[in-house]
C-alpha cells in the first residue's frame, strides 16, 4: 500500500509500504494513484515527498507479479502523472531505488538520496529494460554515455556517484525525509517546466552512430547471446535519436519481446534461486533459521599455494585478521609477494587501503593456536590433508572451525583426523578465490549445524554466493563436470575437434568451452589425481581395454596429451597452441589433428560428422543427468543449489537459469528421451543411463522445477 498524511502544514508525504523492499505491486500502485490525486487535489498541499517505510525507498516492480495476469495501474502514466503535476514532488531516496524505484523517481521533479544509498536500473539482469520510460528519461537527465553504461549493466551506484553524475539534486546525511520535507517547501513556486526529464533533449553526443556501434559491438562480444543488453543499447538510441514519445514507443516494443522471453524466465529465475540457496538445510532438518553460528574474529589458512593465496586475500579484504601458513621455504617468500601484490591492486580498484596489516605469515602452525577458525588449503592429496587435519587438532584451540578447501576429496576422512569431527566442514573456493564469486559448504555426516552455520556466513561476510552441499566426490560442481567433461572426450574420438566442441559450447553461452577450460587449468592436474585412482596406462594401453576402465568406458586422450608434455597455456601447448607459455590466445592446432587421427586410426574409430545439436545433447544432457542424480542422493537440497553452484562458478550462462532449470526449459521428457537415446547407443557409459528421479518426475507429468522439491522427498537420500 501507500500511506498518505499531510506535513509540515503544507507537504503532501507518500510512503510506500511493501516490505521488505516496498515493490510496486498492484496495491501499490493503487496506493501511490489515490495519494498522489488526494495531494494534488488539496488546496493545503503546495508540495510533495515521496519515500518509502523502514529505510527503503523502492526496490522496483514486483518481480514476483511477472509472469502472472497484471493487474493494477500501470507505471508509465503514473509516473507521467507525478512529472505533469502542478506542485513539486520531491523523492526522499533511502536505502535504495532500483529499478521502477528509480524510473519512479525520475517522474518526480527532485530526487534527494542519503549518503549510503545505492540507485541503479537493474532490469537487465532480469532479462529486461527499465521500460517504465528509465530508458527514455535517464540519457535525458544524465547523458547518453553514463546512462548507456548504467543500464546495460545494471549496475548499482552510490549517491556520491548519482550527484556526480547529475542524477539526484541533493545527498542527506543524516534525515532524509526530514531534509526533502524542508526542500520540498523551499522550491514550492519555482517553474516545473525545466524540472520534467520528458522535456529535455539528451546532451548531444558527438559521432553517435559511432558510440552506438562501438557499445552495441563490445555487448555483442561479452553478452554471449544475452538478449537483454542489445535491447537497452537499441531503446538508449531511441532517447538519443527520437522524440520522448516515439522513444516510448520503441522501449515498449522492446520490452515486449523481452518481457515474455525465455533469458527473462531464466534470469528471474536466478535472482530468486540465489535467496533460496541462501535458506540453506540439512538432511536432518537442521537449517539456516535454525542454527546459529558463532562470531569469527581471526582466521587461519594452511598452504599458500594458488588456492591459499586467494582465499587469504579474501579474508583480510574483509577485514578479518589472518595467519597464513606455508611450511616451504620458496613458496612462502613467493607467497609473502604475490599476496602483497594481490592485495595492492585490490586496493587501487576499491579505492581502499591496502589491508597488508590484516595478514601475519609464519611458517610454523604453532602460530594458530589461538585462532577461531582454519581453512586448509594444502596439495589435493588425502594423506596430505589427513596429516594436516591431525596437527590442526593437536594445535588449535577447542572449538576452532577446521574447514578444508578441497575440491573433490571426502571431508569425512579428514573429520575423523580430528578430535572435533563436528567443526570440520568443507570450504570449496573457486580460484581465483578472491574474485569467484562461489563458495561450497560441504557437510559431512558428523558436520554439526553450527559448522554450516559458520561456514556460510563466513561466505557471506567475503561476499560469496554460499551453497550448501553434502559430501560425495567432487560436491556438486565437479560431480557433475566429470560426466560433462567425458562426452566431451568421447566426441572428440568420434569425429569432433576440441574447436568444435569448444564453439558449440561457447555458442550456447558458456564462457569458455571444455577443451579451453582444460588448456587454461592445466591438463597435469586431473592426470595426477586419475594416476592415484588407478586409471592412467602408459601409452593409453592397447587392444580394447585401452578404452575401458574398471568395467565403463573411459578416454585415455587427455593421458596422452600430458605424455606429450602439453599442460596447457602454461606449456604453451595444449588442446590449442599459445604463442608462447603462459599466453591466453587459443588457436587450433593441427598437430591436435592429427594426434586425433592417428588415435582414431589406432583404435579403428571412423571419424562422423558431429552436429552443435549433438555436442550440446551429449554433454549438457550427461551434466543434468548427474544433477537429477544429486538430487536423489541429497546430496543437494533442490534444484535451485545446482543452478546457482554452475551460474557463479562454471560459467553457465545466466540467461539460460543453470542447468535444471535449463532442463525444465527444454522439456524434462525430451531430456529423459535423448539420454534413453545416447544410453542405448553407449551401455558402457553408465552416466547416460537416465536416474530414476528424472523418469519419476517425467511419469508424474513432468512438474515445473519449483514443485521438483516435493517429487525429491519420497526419493531415497543417502545421507
Ligand atoms: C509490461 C510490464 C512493465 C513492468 C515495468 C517494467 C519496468 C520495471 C522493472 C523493474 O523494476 S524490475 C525490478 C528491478 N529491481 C531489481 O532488480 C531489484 C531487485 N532487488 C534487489 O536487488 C535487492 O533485493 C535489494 C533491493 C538491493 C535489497 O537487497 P537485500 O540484500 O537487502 O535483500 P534481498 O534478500 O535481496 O531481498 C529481500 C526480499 O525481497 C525480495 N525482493 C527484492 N526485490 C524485489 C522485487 N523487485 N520484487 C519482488 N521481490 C523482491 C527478495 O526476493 C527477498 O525475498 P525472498 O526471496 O528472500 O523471499
Amino acid at each position: 500500500m501507500a500511506q498518505y498524511s499531510l506535513v509540515s502544514g503544507s507537504v503532501g508525504l507518500i510512503t510506500l509500504k511493501n516490505p521488505p523492499v516496498n515493490a510496486l505491486g498492484a496495491v501499490v500502485r493503487h496506493g501511490i494513484v489515490d495519494s498522489v490525486e488526494k495531494a494534488l487535489s488539496d488546496p493545503k498541499v503546495k508540495s510533495v515527498v515521496i519515500c518509502g517505510q523502514n529505510g527503503m525507498f523502492c526496490g522496483g516492480a514486483d518481480i514476483k507479479e511477472f509472469g502472472t495476469d497484471m493487474k493494477g495501474p500501470p507505471l508509465i502514466p503514473m509516473f507521467h502523472s507525478l512529472e505533469a503535476a502542478n506542485k513539486p514532488v520531491v523523492a526522499a531516496i533511502e536505502g535504495g531505488a532500483f529499478g521502477g524505484g528509480l524510473e519512479l523517481a525520475l517522474g518526480c521533479h527532485y530526487r534527494i538520496a542519503h549518503s549510503k544509498a545505492k540507485v541503479g536500473l537493474p532490469e537487465v539482469t532480469l532479462g529486461l529494460l527499465p521500460a517504465a520510460a528509465g530508458s527514455q528519461r535517464l540519457p535525458r537527465l544524465i547523458g547518453v554515455p553514463a546512462a548507456l553504461n548504467l543500464i546495460t549493466t545494471g549496475r548499482h551506484i552510490t549517491a556520491a556517484e548519482a550527484l556526480q553524475l547529475g542524477l539526484v539534486d541533493q545527498v542527506a546525511d543524516h534525515n532524509t525525509v526530514d531534509t526533502a520535507v524542508k526542500f520540498a517547501q523551499s522550491v514550492v513556486g519555482k517553474s516545473l517546466d525545466s524540472r520534467r526529464i520528458s522535456n529535455f533533449q539528451c546532451p548531444p553526443v558527438p559521432n553517435v552512430d559511432v558510440l552506438f556501434e562501438e557499445v552495441m559491438q563490445k555487448i555483442r562480444q561479452t553478452s554471449r547471446g544475452a538478449i537483454a543488453p542489445i535491447a537497452c543499447v537499441q531503446a538508449v538510441r531511441a532517447a538519443a535519436t527520437l522524440p520522448y514519445k516515439d522513444g516510448l514507443q520503441k522501449e515498449k516494443e522492446l520490452m515486449a519481446t523481452l518481457f515474455t522471453s525465455g533469458q527473462a524466465r531464466s534470469l528471474q529465475y536466478c535472482f530468486f534461486a540465489q535467496r533460496v540457496v541462501s535458506r540453506w538445510s540439512m538432511p536432518n532438518g537442521a537449517s539456516w533459521d535454525t542454527s546459529k553460528g558463532r562470531p569469527i574474529h581471526k582466521a587461519a589458512v594452511i598452504g599458500l599455494g594458488t588456492m591459499g593465496r586467494g582465499i587469504a586475500v579474501a579474508l583480510a579484504q574483509t577485514g578479518f585478521s589472518v595467519v597464513a601458513v606455508e611450511t616451504q621455504e620458496k613458496q612462502f617468500m613467493d607467497a609473502k609477494k604475490a599476496v602483497a601484490g594481490m592485495l595492492e591492486r585490490g586496493a587501487k580498484r576499491s579505492g581502499k587501503v591496502a589491508a597488508h596489516d590484516k595478514i601475519i605469515y609464519s611458517q610454523n602452525l604453532q602460530a594458530i593456536a589461538d585462532v577461531d577458525l582454519v581453512i586448509e588449503a594444502v596439495f589435493e592429496d588425502m594423506a596430505l590433508k589427513k596429516r594436516v587435519f591431525r596437527q590442526l587438532s593437536d594445535v588449535c584451540k577447542p572449538g576452532t572451525f577446521l574447514c578444508t578447501n578441497t575440491s573433490t576429496l571426502d571431508i569425512d576422512q579428514m573429520a575423523a583426523e580430528t578430535r572435533q569431527p563436528e567443526l570440520v566442514v568443507g570450504m570449496h573456493f573457486f580460484a581465483p578465490a578472491h574474485v569467484m564469486k562461489l563458495l561450497e559448504v560441504v557437510y559431512g555426516p558428523r558436520s554439526s549445524p553450527e559448522a554450516v552455520a559458520v561456514a556460510m556466513q563466513l561466505g557471506k561476510k567475503m561476499g560469496k554466493v554460499s551453497v550448501a552441499v553434502g559430501n560425495c566426490r567432487g560436491f556438486v560442481g565437479n560431480r557433475m563436470l566429470k560426466p560433462y567433461r567425458d562426452q566431451a572426450y568421447f566426441l572428440l574420438e568420434e569425429g569432433a575437434t576440441p574447436e568444435l566442441i569448444d564453439q558449440a559450447l561457447e555458442e550456447f553461452g558458456f564462457a569458455m568451452g571444455a577443451f579451453k577450460v582444460y588448456d587454461l587449468s592445466g591438463l597435469d592436474v586431473g592426470w595426477k589425481v586419475r594416476k592415484e585412482e588407478g586409471l592412467v596406462l602408459p601409452g593409453g594401453g592397447s587392444g580394447k581395454s585401452a578404452r575401458i576402465r574398471q568395467g565403463v568406458r573411459y578416454s585415455p586422450l587427455g593421458d596422452l596429451m600430458c605424455e606429450e608434455g602439453r599442460f596447457g597455456q602454461k606449456t604453451g601447448r595444449g588442446w590449442y597452441q599459445y604463442d608462447k607459455p603462459g599466453s591466453r590466445d587459443a588457436k587450433p592446432d593441427p598437430w591436435v589433428h592429427r594426434f586425433l587421427e592417428d588415435y582414431r586410426a589406432r583404435h579403428g574409430l571412423v571419424a562422423r560428422r558431429i552436429s552443435n545439436q549433438e555436442v550440446l545433447e551429449r554433454c549438457l544432457y550427461a551434466m543434468i543427468n548427474e544433477g537429477f542424480r544429486i538430487l536423489e542422493d541429497g546430496i543437494a537440497a533442490g534444484p535451485e543449489d545446482i543452478d546457482i553452484i554452475y551460474v557463479f562458478g562454471y560459467g553457465w550462462p545466466r540467461h539460460r537459469g543453470g542447468p535444471m532449470f535449463y532442463a525444465n526449459m527444454v522439456g524434462l521428457p525430451i531430456v529423459l528421451e535423448r539420454l534413453e537415446h545416447f544410453a542405448q547407443a553407449n551401455p558402457d557409459v553408465p552416466t547416460l543411463q537416465p536416474c530414476n528421479l528424472l523418469r519419476k518426475l517425467v511419469a508424474s507429468g513432468s512438474p515445473p522445477i519449483s514443485k521438483w522439491r516435493e517429487a525429491m522427498k519420497n526419493v531415497h537420500s543417502q545421507l
